[in-house]
């Protein structure tokens, strides 16, 4: 039998990196997925290998499970979950330096390192194939990594004795309340090896979709009916959220004080973003004067941002080339490069969007305009047990 997992990326509307040190952040699911497909051999396949291919990288990793079970002696499934200590973190990796990933694709390691530690963590040492495959940009601020620990997590538990539920056979599926959680935390746990010390925000929008408050590892699900258009601007400048993660924990311990006032400023922000998209919208008059608000709030959401560090030239640029059309916008996710959301307001003429992006784009940008608030992780089964 074979499972498939899809997860969502997401954009944060308000409160990155600040939710990291305890603000509250704002995040939605986009409709660009992450997908997993995971089956075990069956006899015949006479197959002793766990392999997991990443069809975006073009990269396989296949390791015979003795060579596992022999570099990670003490590997045992873990119910519940748990974190990969530094001393399992460092077998892992051993495994994973075997395959001498190619230096410009070297972030990738951790997140092989992440499936490592879910599955054998789950199933222990036991053949099976992998195959990720997704159609959000990596390292670009648009939850990649969660997406791919979201996807992993669920496609691993479902063939699991974890889950007990009943699934049908056909099309995507919804996992129940409890199922959810489990592996909402098991992708926290993959997160940990991709991020150094993720929020949860990322995984957590993954897991359940549509849009979310998130404050000190705690979930509110918002419920919103404001028609909400963003445009997401991929500036296409590589990154890696581990590493801007930790440059603003550093900038926060050399300024503990003005760093702690940045926060509680992108706290009430984020606050008054999730207070605004939960109120009625009664006629276009409201939404305007909501879209107005929105719009100034992310612009000081951005100004904090630059405060702690994270904004880029190339951020820079997009901030510039939108103000030109009296359009707000602020980066999304880690910063340093990677994506921008600027707000489409309803009553925007398709010829100015379409002005925009052609500016943007002539500068080497890529935009794009994906679907907001959809479902989070879902199954699909296919094949014979
Ligand atoms: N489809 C994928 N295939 C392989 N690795 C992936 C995939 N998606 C995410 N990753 C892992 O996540 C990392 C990117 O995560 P991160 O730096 O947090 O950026 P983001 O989450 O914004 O995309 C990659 O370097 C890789 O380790
Ligand atoms: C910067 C942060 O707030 C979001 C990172 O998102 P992304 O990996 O850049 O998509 C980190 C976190 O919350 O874990
Ligand atoms: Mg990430």
């Amino acid at each position: 039998m074979e499972v498939r997992a899809r997860a969502p990326g997401k954009i944060i509307l308000a409160g990155e990196h600040a939710v990291v040190h305890g603000s509250a952040a704002v995040a939605a699911s986009i409709d660009l997925y992450t997908y997993v497909s995971l089956r075990f051999p069956t006899p015949a396949d006479n197959d002793e290998t766990l392999t997991l291919q990443l069809k975006d990288v073009s990269l396989e990793f296949s390791w015979p499970v003795a060579r596992i079970k022999e570099a990670f002696p003490n590997s045992e499934t873990q119910i519940p979950p748990s974190s990969c200590s530094l001393e399992t973190l460092k077998l892992i990796a051993s495994l994973v330096d075997e395959h001498n990933i190619p230096e410009a694709k070297i972030g990738l390691a951790a997140g092989v390192t992440a499936f490592l530690w879910l599955f054998t963590s789950i199933h222990g040492c036991k053949p099976a194939k992998a195959v990720v495959s997704s159609e959000l940009p990596l390292g670009s601020g648009l939850g990649s990594s969660a997406a791919f620990c979201v996807a992993l997590s669920a496609a691993i538990l479902a063939l699991s004795d974890s889950v007990t539920m009943e699934f049908s056979h056909q099309g995507w599926q919804v996992f129940g309340e409890n199922e959810l959680e489990l592996v909402n935390k098991w992708a926290f746990e993959g997160e940990k090896i991709i991020h150094g010390k993720p929020s949860g925000i990322d995984n957590t929008v993954s897991t359940y979709g549509n849009m979310i408050k998130f404050k000190s590892g705690h979930l509110t699900r918002l419920k919103t009916n404001m028609p909400l258009k963003m445009l997401i601007t991929n500036t296409k400048v590589g990154r890696n959220t581990k590493a801007l993660v930790a440059s603003v924990s550093e900038r926060t311990l050399r300024h503990p004080t003005a760093m702690a006032s940045v926060f509680t400023a992108v706290d009430s922000i984020s606050s008054e973003v999730a207070a605004i998209i939960q109120s009625p919208v009664p006629d276009d008059l409201a939404i305007t004067e909501k879209e107005e608000k929105l719009e100034e709030l992310m612009e000081m959401n951005q100004g904090l941002l630059q405060c702690m560090g994270v904004s880029h030239a190339s951020i820079e640029t997009v901030l510039r080339t939108t103000l030109k059309y009296k359009l707000s916008s602020k980066l999304t996710g880690a910063g340093g490069g990677g994506c921008v959301l600027t707000l489409l307001p309803t009553l925007l003429s398709g010829t100015v969007v379409d002005k925009v992006i052609a500016e943007l784009e002539a500068c080497g940008f890529q935009c794009l305009l994906a679907g907001i608030g959809g479902n989070g992780v879902e199954i699909s089964f296919s094949g014979t047990s």
